[in-house]
C-alpha cells in the first residue's frame, strides 16, 4: 500500500477469525479510527494454527498463529495486523515492524471453574496445555489432577460446564475479550502464578519499510507497557538460548522504574529459580537480558523440561 491506502483513507487490518482474535483487532481499529479518522477494514485469515488437530506444542510453538498474517502483510494483502504479543516468537522478522503496544489489558491468569485452586478437592482434574502454569499449579496444589487440554476457550470453558474437568486455567484478558469474565472463579495474584511474557498485551505490526503507518499506528503506542514487554520479551529470548524449561515473567513500569520479576520451574514443579530486579524503563532490554543470565547463573538451564511455547 501505503501511500495509496493513506490517500484514501482505508486500512486493511489482518485478523485471525476468532472470536478472541476479531474482538482485540476491532478494538485497535476502532481506537486507531477515533485517534486518526482512518477508516479500517477487517480482513479475517486462517491460520495454521486454527485449522491444524495436532498438538501445537508439536508444531514448534505459537508462531503458527503469527506467520500467516506477516505473510499476507508481506504480499500486500493487508496492511497491519494485530497479534496477542505473548504468542510473538523473540526472534525479530526483519520484514515487519511492531508499530504500536498498545496498554495492557489484565496479565493474570485465571481459574475458571466452581471454586478457589485452594478449596478444588484433592485429585480434582484442572485443565491447562501451558507447562508454564502446571508447573506454578504444582507448587499452589501438588495433589491435583493437570490434565493438558487444546483449542480455544469457549471448548476448554465447556470440558468444564460437562463434568469432564474440575477446572481451568485460562489469561484473564482472553476471557474478557471473549466476554466469559463472570466465570473466572480466582484471578491468581502475578506473585504466586507469574503470567507468560507479554501476556494481556497487544502487538500492532506492519510491514518495515512503510514508513507512512508506522507513524501513523505510533498513536496506539504506550511507552510504559513497551517498557515492560521489552524486558520479559529480552528475558523470554535470553531464557531461550541456555533453557528448556517454563517461564513466568512479569514487568511493570511505574512511570520511573521498571520492576521485572521472573520465575522458571522444572516441569514437576519440584525446582525452580527466581529472581526480581528493578532498573530505569530505558534500559529494558538490559534489565531483562542480565536477569536471564543471573537465572541461568542459578541453575536455570538445567530445569530441563518442555518448551514453554
Ligand atoms: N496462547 C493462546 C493465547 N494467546 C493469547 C491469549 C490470551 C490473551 C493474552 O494473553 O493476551 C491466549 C489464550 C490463553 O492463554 O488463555
Amino acid at each position: 500500500m501505503s501511500g495509496e491506502a493513506l490517500k484514501l483513507g482505508v486500512l486493511r487490518l489482518g485478523t485471525r477469525r476468532s472470536l478472541m482474535a476479531t474482538t482485540q483487532s476491532g478494538q485497535v481499529a476502532d481506537r486507531l479510527t477515533a485517534l486518526t479518522g482512518h477508516t479500517v477494514e477487517l480482513v479475517g485469515v486462517t491460520t495454521f494454527g486454527d485449522v491444524t488437530k495436532t498438538q501445537l506444542a508439536q508444531l514448534g510453538g505459537t508462531g503458527v498463529f503469527v506467520s500467516a498474517l506477516r505473510d499476507k502483510l508481506i504480499a500486500g494483502d493487508i496492511d497491519f495486523a494485530v497479534h496477542s504479543l505473548k504468542d510473538l516468537p523473540t526472534k525479530p522478522d526483519p520484514r515487519v515492524v511492531i508499530a504500536a503496544i498498545p496498554p495492557r489489558d489484565d496479565p493474570r491468569d485465571a481459574l475458571v471453574g466452581p471454586a478457589a485452586l485452594a478449596d478444588l478437592p484433592p485429585g480434582a482434574r484442572v485443565g491447562t496445555g501451558s507447562p508454564r502454569r502446571v508447573a506454578q499449579l504444582r507448587l499452589l496444589r501438588p495433589d491435583l489432577d493437570y490434565v493438558p487440554i487444546r483449542g480455544n476457550a469457549d471448548t476448554r470453558i465447556g470440558k468444564v460446564t460437562s463434568g469432564e474437568l474440575s477446572a481451568v486455567v485460562l489469561a484473564a484478558a482472553g476471557l474478557g475479550r471473549i466476554g466469559r469474565q463472570a466465570e473466572i472463579s480466582q484471578l491468581f495474584d502475578v506473585d504466586e502464578m507469574l503470567p507468560a511474557p507479554g501476556q494481556g498485551a497487544l502487538a500492532v505490526e506492519c510491514r518495515a519499510d512503510d514508513a507512512a503507518l508506522v507513524e501513523l499506528l505510533a498513536v496506539l503506542d504506550d511507552p510504559r507497557t513497551r517498557a515492560a514487554v521489552t524486558a520479559e520479551r529480552a528475558l523470554l529470548a535470553t531464557l531461550e538460548g541456555g533453557c528448556h524449561a517454563p517461564v513466568g515473567a512479569y514487568a511493570a513500569d511505574d512511570g520511573h522504574i521498571l520492576n521485572l520479576t521472573a520465575t522458571v520451574v522444572a516441569i514437576d514443579g519440584a525446582r525452580s529459580v527466581r529472581k526480581s530486579t528493578a532498573g530505569d524503563p530505558s534500559a529494558a532490554m538490559e534489565l531483562g537480558r542480565d536477569l536471564a543470565a543471573a537465572m541461568i547463573a542459578e541453575g536455570a538451564g538445567t530445569l530441563m523440561g518442555e518448551r514453554t511455547h
